[in-house]
C-alpha cells in the first residue's frame, strides 16, 4: 500500500498546505497569486469529505493570504497566516492569537521606513510591511544589487533588531518579531482538529520547519527541486493538484 493510500484511510486527516509555489505558481506582484483552478477543485473535493480538513499555512499575513486565497467568511479552509502567528478557523474566526508589544510595534515602523530608504535607488527590489515584521523583496533586481540590498538590510536588523527571527525565501529576506514557525501552526491545527493523518505540502525553506515535523502517519511533499524532509517530491502546483484530487479519491473510496 502506497503512503497515499493509507493516508488515505487515516480516521482524521488534516491537508496543511503552502500558499506560493504550492498552490499558485509564483509571481513578480505578490496579491495577483492565484490558487491554480485544479488545486481549488481538489480542495473543494477534500473539504466536502467526512472527517477531512484542509488548512492553509501560509507566511502572508491572515488579510493577505484571505484576499490571495479568495477566502470567504463561509470557507470551510482554516488559515494560519504570518507562519502561524494570525489564525482563521470556520465558524471561529479568530484573528491574531495574542497582543503585540507597542515597543514592537514602534520598532517595526521605524524599521520599515529605513529599510525602504535602502532599497530605494536598487531597481526591482521593495519592501512588504507585514503583521509582524517586513519582507524585503528582491525578485526583480540584478543579482548583485539584490545581494548588496540584502547585505545591508541584514546589518540593519543585527544592529537594530537582534531577536527578532530571520527568514529567507524565494527571492525574499523576511524579519519579524514574533517567532511562530510552521512546525506550530501544523501542531495547533493537528490538535484542534484531532487530526490523526496530515498531509503537508510546500515549495519554500519556511515549509521545512513543518515537513521535518511529521510523524510515522503523516505524508510530507515538497514542491519543485532541490533537497527537502519531505517523503515524496512532485514538480509544480498542477502535479500537487493531481496528488490531491487523488488522495480525495480514494478517500471517498474508504
Ligand atoms: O508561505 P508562503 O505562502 O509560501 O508565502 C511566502 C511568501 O510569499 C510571497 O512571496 C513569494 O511569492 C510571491 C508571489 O508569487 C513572489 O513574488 C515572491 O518572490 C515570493 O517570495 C509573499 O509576498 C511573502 O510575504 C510570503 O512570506
Amino acid at each position: 500500500m502506497s503512503d497515499l493510500d493509507s493516508l488515505a484511510l487515516t480516521p482524521r486527516l488534516l491537508v496543511a498546505l503552502d500558499f506560493d509555489g504550492t498552490l499558485s505558481p509564483l509571481v513578480d506582484e505578490p496579491m495577483s497569486a492565484r490558487m491554480i483552478p485544479a488545486a481549488r477543485r481538489a480542495l473543494d473535493a477534500l473539504t466536502a469529505l467526512p472527517a477531512t480538513d484542509v488548512a492553509l499555512v501560509s507566511g502572508r499575513s491572515l488579510a493577505d493570504l484571505r484576499v490571495i486565497s479568495e477566502h470567504t467568511d463561509d470557507s470551510l479552509f482554516h488559515l494560519a497566516g504570518s507562519h502561524g502567528a494570525e489564525t482563521w478557523h470556520p465558524g471561529a474566526r479568530t484573528g491574531q492569537d495574542d497582543p503585540d508589544d507597542p515597543a514592537d510595534r514602534e520598532l517595526l515602523a521605524e524599521l520599515v521606513a529605513e529599510v525602504e530608504r535602502i532599497v530605494a535607488p536598487v531597481d526591482g527590489a521593495w519592501v512588504e510591511p507585514k503583521a509582524f515584521g517586513l519582507g524585503l523583496h528582491t525578485r526583480l533586481a540584478r543579482p548583485d544589487a539584490a545581494q548588496e540590498a540584502q547585505r545591508e538590510v541584514d546589518a540593519l536588523l543585527a544592529e537594530r533588531a537582534p531577536n527578532w527571527r530571520r527568514r529567507t525565501g524565494r527571492d525574499i529576506l523576511e524579519f519579524a518579531f514574533r517567532h511562530e514557525g510552521k512546525d506550530q501552526a501544523v501542531a495547533a491545527l493537528r490538535e484542534r482538529l484531532g487530526a490523526t493523518g496530515v498531509l503537508f505540502a510546500g515549495d519554500d525553506v519556511t515549509d521545512e520547519d513543518a515537513l521535518r515535523a511529521l510523524g510515522d502517519d503523516d505524508l510530507g511533499v515538497h514542491v519543485g527541486a532541490g533537497d527537502s524532509a519531505a517523503s515524496v517530491s512532485v514538480e509544480d502546483p498542477a502535479a500537487l493538484a493531481a496528488l490531491l484530487h487523488r488522495l480525495a479519491q480514494l478517500r471517498a473510496a474508504r
